[in-house]
């Protein structure tokens, strides 16, 4: 069973630590990302962003984290700096494990011109007001009816809660006293439910989901940089979930696309700021990131 959760954060990466925010670089205002391809990549995004692509996940990069998911929003001025973003760049998505219209009424993101929403990480596509998917698996019917029995019988503590998003399901618990003792109790239960079901358990902040396989964050983010033809991508995350995005990245660079990965941090999960090329402090550490992006490219056009 993967831990959603992991400690010991390196000192390198702790979001309040030295690489909390990369330093910002040469006069421009913004930071440099880490690594040699980071770098390249920040300045093939900013001197032809007509040619790129900018995904984004939602919870935790463009929306900070709230104990109740229903009350997600997106951090403040994050969807004013995407529209600005979107006049500038070939394309701008978010690719996320919410159902993609979910990610667009919470996140008011219909204010983004020709934005694309993947949900369900990559399962269901929302564009101009249409979502398209595929039925889910008749597996999720089991897990439906089988969940709220096997989560009272784990011992899960009060506070544990299931969000039923129609091709998935998810167990939270960051509303438990002891969120990480009610992931521990929950593991192995859901990994068997999963295998029954026919399922893949997706570890996260706080939160065990169970949902359909074949589809991932990076073969959504790859299929839609070969459809749009980017010659550039960015992607920021906060998850495990956006590790395989990440990996995408690593493997569109291969093939000659160049590729930045940005990391919103936090204390809950260390992996992501490691893997990638530039860190943020969270959503207002992005949004600060896009509004300098934004003015950057538009210096250098004039
Ligand atoms: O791919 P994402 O857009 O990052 O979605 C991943 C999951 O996000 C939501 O849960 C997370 O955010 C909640 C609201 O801030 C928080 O309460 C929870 O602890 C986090 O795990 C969402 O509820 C899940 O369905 C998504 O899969």
């Amino acid at each position: 069973m993967p831990q959603p959760r992991q400690h010991g954060t390196p000192e390198r990466n702790r979001p309040g630590g030295p690489h909390a925010q990369n330093e910002p670089t040469g006069g421009n205002g913004l930071p440099e990302p880490t690594t040699p391809n980071g770098r390249a990549a920040l300045e093939a995004l900013l001197t032809e962003p007509a040619r790129a692509l900018f995904a984004f996940d939602f919870d935790g990069t463009l929306a900070p984290i709230v104990a109740d998911p229903r009350d997600s929003a997106p951090q403040p001025g994050i969807v004013a700096a995407l529209a600005e973003l979107a006049e500038l760049a070939g394309t701008v998505a978010v690719i996320t494990g919410r159902g993609a219209a979910t990610a667009v009424d919470l996140g008011g993101l219909d204010r983004v011109p020709g934005i694309t929403v993947l949900g369900h990480y990559g399962a269901e596509r929302w564009s101009d007001g249409r979502v398209a998917a595929a039925e889910p698996p008749p597996g999720v019917s089991l897990v439906r009816a089988e969940l709220p029995g096997l989560v009272d019988a784990s011992g899960a503590p009060e506070g544990t809660w299931i969000e039923d998003k129609g091709r998935s399901l998810a167990v939270h618990t960051r509303r438990a006293a002891d969120p990480d003792r009610a992931l521990e109790l929950l593991g192995g239960p859901l990994t068997e439910l999963a295998e029954r079901a026919g399922l893949k358990v997706e570890p996260g902040r706080m939160v065990i989901e169970l949902r359909p396989q074949g589809v991932d964050k990076g073969a959504a983010l790859t299929s839609l940089v070969e459809e749009r033809g980017a010659l550039h991508v960015f992607y920021a995350g906060d998850d495990l979930g956006d590790l395989p995005a990440f990996e995408a990245v690593a493997a569109l660079r291969a093939r000659g696309v160049s590729g930045l990965t940005v990391c919103s941090s936090s204390e809950e999960v260390t992996a992501v700021a490691d893997a990638a090329d530039l860190v943020v402090p969270g959503p207002a550490g992005l949004a600060e990131l896009l509004g300098r992006v934004t003015e950057r490219i538009r210096g250098l056009a004039a």
